[in-house]
């Protein structure tokens, strides 16, 4: 059963957003992906969100640039934790993605990452960390994905002096 969904309001945002995908995928959560835009696809954002508990979803990933109110309208519609993806925009780099859905009301809460693909990646881990609450599997592969990215960091150290 999926587990966590990815929602991004643009194809464009895939690139981006398959960072969080792929983090999933090896820590061995079910996820599914798809397009749904507060500007775009109004009635669907309502549809998908309201019915994500229902459908078994335990934490929804939400990607978009510019105008990203994505993250905050799927949020107003949930109970689920929301995590918001800051894409990259071509006109301000992003900037304008983050402050739109780091900016968020109180009372209506959205934990956003960080611009562009580390923040996707990112936010597949947070999503798994929070799956891991409660699922044993994942909660092991979270700890082994740490390990080998020590064991990773300590292995590639080059600190000689270039002279
Ligand atoms: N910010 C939003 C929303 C939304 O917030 O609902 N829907 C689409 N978009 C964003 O528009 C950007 C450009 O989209 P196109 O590349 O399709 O023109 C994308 O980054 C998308 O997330």
């Amino acid at each position: 059963m999926t587990q966590v969904a990815i929602v991004m309001g643009s194809q464009s945002d895939w690139p981006t957003m398959q960072k969080a995908a792929l983090m999933l995928k090896e820590l061995g959560v079910e996820y599914k992906a798809q397009v749904v835009s507060a500007h775009r696809t109004p009635n669907l954002l309502v549809e998908f969100a309201e019915g994500a508990s229902e459908n078994g979803i335990q934490v929804i990933i939400a990607g978009a640039g510019g105008a990203a109110h994505l993250p905050g309208m799927i949020a107003a519609h949930t109970h689920l934790p929301v995590l918001g993806c800051p894409v990259r925009s071509s006109q301000l780099s992003g900037l304008d993605s983050l402050l739109s859905i780091v900016q968020m009301p109180k009372g209506v809460a959205v934990g956003t990452l960080a611009i562009g693909e580390a923040g996707a990646a990112n936010a597949g881990l947070m999503a798994a960390q929070i799956v891991a609450l409660q699922n044993t599997n994942v909660r092991d592969n979270i700890v082994a994905f740490r390990a080998k990215q020590t064991e990773t960091v300590l292995a590639n150290q080059r600190l000689e002096l270039d002279e």
